[in-house]
C-alpha cells in the first residue's frame, strides 16, 4: 500500500504545485489534502482491480509496458490492501483449489497477492516443474519466524548460494547418503520395538497413537543427530524440555504472520511473534549448545587424534576449513534437523493408520503380503537376518504412496520458493521477489492427473508395470519436492515410515475404537499447523497378530 499512496501523493502534488495549490491559503490546502486523498485512492483502486489484486496491480503499473511480455495471470483480487490473506488461514491448499476451480484458468497458474506480496501457486504438474526445478525460483521468500528463529542460517531457509550449498553438501554425505541411512537401520529397528512393546500393552483399551508416533520420531531424529538415546517410555526433564520447544517453533513457523506481509505492521509485533521467537531462540540455544559442548568435551577425552564421527554434531564440529561453521551456525543447522524430522514422520505414519482402519480390505492384503515376505513368526525388524528389506514389500510401499497422495504432509509443500529473476513460469513472466507455491493435494486429486482420486487404492501404484517414483521425478506426485531445494531427507523418512509401519501392521490388526461397530469409518478432518495433519487424533483398538506380539 505504501507506494500505492506514495504515488498518488507525488501525482497530487506535481497537479497543486502546477494550479499554485502550495500556498498558506487554508481553503487551497483543504482543497489539495482532498485531491491527494483522492488520487491516492484512485491509485489504491486501480492496482486493486488488476487480476491478483493490488501487489500485482502495483508491479503491473510501475512497469514502463504494463502488459509487456506474456499476459496477467488470471487470480483474485481479495480485499483493498490486505488482498486474499483469508486464503491463507486455516485449510489453505482447499481454500486455493476451490479457487482455482472458480477462476478460469487458474488452475495452471493463478496470481494472488498477500498484502505487499506477490504470489503464484500452480495445480498443474507441468507449471510445478516449471518452478521446482527452476535455478530461478531456489531461493525462500523471507519469513519473520524463520529468521527469528536462525533458521536463515540453516538449509531449509538460507538463501541460495554458497553457504547453502555448503550446508547440502555437507548434509548429503554425513547424514542422509545411502550409506548413512542403512547404517542407522538397527537403530530404526530398536525404536519399532519399542514401539510394538507400548502398544502391547494397551491392548485391551482404545488407544491414541500420536503420543507414541511423535515420541518415536522424535527418539530417531535425536538418535542420529544427537547420538542421544532415549527410550520411547522415559520421560525426563530435557525429554519434556525438548518436546516444548519443537511444538512452541511449530506453532510460530505454521503461523500466518501478517507483518510478513503488511510492512505497515512490522514494528508493531501485534500478533507476539518476534518476542515469541527470541524466547524460543535463547532456549533452543541452552538446549543445544550443551550438547555441543558435551561432544566436545566426549572428543577431547576420547582421543588426542581426530576422533572419528559418531554422529552429525561429531561431523560438524570435525568440518575444517572454509566449511567450518560458528557455534550459532552449528545450532541453527542441528535443531532444523529436529525440527524437520520429527513431525513430519509422525504425521504420515498416523494417516497411514488412520487408512487401514478404514479399508480393512487393504490391511488384510498388507498383512498377508508380509506374512509371505517376512514370515507369520519372524519380527520385521529383524528383517535384516533374512536378507530382505522392505522393497520386497510392494503392496505395502503402495499403501505409503497412496496415504502421500491423498494426505500429503505438507499439501503446499511446507516452505515455498521465491524468484530471484523474472522467470517463464507456464508462458507467464513471474517477476523476481515472487512467491511461488505448488499446491501438490491439488495435483494428487486432480481427476485429470488421478482416475477415480477420492478412492483410496494402493493397488493403482503396485498394478502399473513400472513402479511410481515419489522423490520428485514425477510432478503428479512428489510430496518431498523436487529440484535443489527438495527434501533432503527423503530417503531418511521413507526408509522410516515403511519400516515403522511393516513392523506396526505385522505386529497387530488395526480396528476402529469400538471393535464391533457397523462402520470402519473415521473422522479425517484435517488442520494444517507446519504439517498438515488428523484434527481429531486418531483413536484404534489393538488387536495383536502373532503370539509373540
Ligand atoms: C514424510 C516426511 C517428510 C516430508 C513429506 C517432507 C517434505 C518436505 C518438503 C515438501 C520440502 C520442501 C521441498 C521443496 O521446496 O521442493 C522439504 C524440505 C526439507 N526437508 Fe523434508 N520432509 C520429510 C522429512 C524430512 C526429514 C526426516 C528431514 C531431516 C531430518 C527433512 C529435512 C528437510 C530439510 C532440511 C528441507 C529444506 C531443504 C532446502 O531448502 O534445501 N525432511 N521437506
Amino acid at each position: 500500500m505504501a507506494s500505492a499512496v506514495d504515488g498518488g501523493w507525488l501525482v497530487s502534488l506535481q497537479v497543486a504545485a502546477k494550479c499554485g495549490g502550495l500556498s498558506a491559503d487554508p481553503a487551497r490546502l483543504l482543497s489539495l489534502a482532498v485531491a491527494v486523498a483522492i488520487c491516492c485512492l484512485a491509485t489504491l483502486l486501480l492496482h486493486w482491480a488488476s487480476p491478483g489484486g493490488s501487489a500485482w496491480g502495483r508491479y503491473w503499473w510501475s512497469r514502463r509496458r504494463p502488459w509487456g511480455l506474456g499476459h496477467a495471470i488470471p487470480g483474485p483480487r481479495g480485499l483493498p490492501v490486505l488482498g486474499s490473506m483469508r486464503l491463507m488461514s486455516g485449510l489453505a491448499h482447499r481454500k486455493l483449489a476451490a479457487m482455482a476451480d472458480v477462476i478460469p484458468g487458474s488452475r495452471r497458474l493463478m496470481a494472488l497477492s498477500l498484502g505487499d506480496t506477490r504470489v503464484v501457486v500452480t495445480c498443474d504438474p507441468e507449471v510445478a516443474r516449471d518452478i521446482l526445478n527452476s535455478p530461478d525460483f531456489a531461493d525462500r521468500p523471507a519469513n519473520e519466524s524463520a529468521y527469528g528463529l536462525m533458521f536463515h542460517r540453516s538449509i531449509g531457509f538460507a538463501p541460495y548460494g554458497a553457504y547453502w550449498r555448503a550446508l547440502r553438501r555437507i548434509a548429503a554425505t554425513h547424514l542422509f547418503s545411502p550409506k548413512q541411512t542403512s547404517a542407522f537401520a538397527r537403530h530404526r529397528a530398536d525404536i519399532a520395538g519399542q514401539m510394538v512393546r507400548a502398544l502391547n500393552g494397551l491392548v485391551s483399551r482404545p488407544v491414541q497413537v500420536r503420543r507414541i508416533l511423535k515420541q518415536a520420531s522424535l527418539n530417531h531424529v535425536m538418535w542420529f543427530v544427537f547420538g542421544r538415546q532415549y527410550e520411547l517410555e522415559q520421560d525426563t526433564e530435557e525429554m519434556r524440555e525438548l518436546r516444548s520447544l519443537v511444538e512452541e517453533g511449530y506453532e510460530l513457523l505454521g503461523q500466518l504472520n501478517w507483518s510478513d506481509h503488511l510492512p505497515m505492521l512490522t514494528g508493531l509485533d501485534l500478533q507476539r511473534v518476534r518476542s515469541r521467537c527470541s524466547g524460543l531462540v535463547r532456549r533452543v540455544d541452552r538446549f543445544v549448545t550443551r550438547i555441543i559442548e558435551e561432544h566436545r568435551v566426549a572428543r577431547a577425552r576420547d582421543s588426542e587424534a581426530a576422533p572419528a564421527p559418531r554422529d552429525f554434531v561429531d561431523v560438524l564440529l570435525s568440518l575444517q576449513g572454509p566449511d567450518k561453521l560458528s557455534d550459532t551456525d552449528m545450532v541453527a543447522v542441528l535443531w532444523e534437523m529436529i525440527f524437520r524430522g520429527a513431525d513430519t514422520v509422525a504425521v504420515l505414519i498416523e494417516w497411514v493408520l488412520a487408512r487401514l482402519v478404514m479399508h480393512g480390505e487393504v490391511q488384510a492384503r498388507a498383512q498377508a503380503e508380509l506374512d509371505a515376505v517376512v514370515g507369520e513368526d519372524r519380527d520385521v525388524t529383524r528383517t535384516d537376518e533374512a536378507g530382505l528389506t522392505v522393497a520386497h514389500l510392494p503392496y505395502l510401499q503402495g499403501v505409503i504412496k497412496e496415504t502421500l497422495r491423498m494426505h500429503p504432509p505438507g499439501p503446499l509443500l511446507a516452505w515455498a520458493r521465491m524468484a530471484t529473476s523474472d522467470a517463464l513460469v507456464g508462458g507467464a513472466l513471474v517477476p523476481a521477489g515472487t512467491t511461488a507455491m505448488v499446491n501438490m493435494w491439488a495435483i494428487a486429486r486432480d481427476p485429470a492427473v488421478w482416475p477415480d482420486p477420492l478412492r483410496f487404492d494402493p493397488g493403482r501404484f503396485t498394478d502399473q508395470a513400472a513402479e511410481f517414483p515419489v522423490m520428485g521425478t514425477d510432478l503428479r506426485l512428489a510430496p518431498f519436492g523436487a529440484g535443489r531445494r527438495s527434501c533432503p531427507g527423503k530417503g531418511l523418512a521413507m526408509a522410516t515410515v515403511e519400516l515403522w509401519v511393516a513392523a506396526l501392521a505385522h505386529e497387530f490388526e488395526w480396528l476402529p475404537p469400538d471393535d464391533g461397530a457397523a462402520t470402519r469409518e473415521l473422522d479425517l478432518s484435517e488442520v494444517l499447523r507446519l504439517s498438515c495433519e488428523m484434527a481429531v487424533p486418531l483413536t484404534v483398538s489393538l488387536r495383536p497378530r502373532r503370539g509373540l506380539a
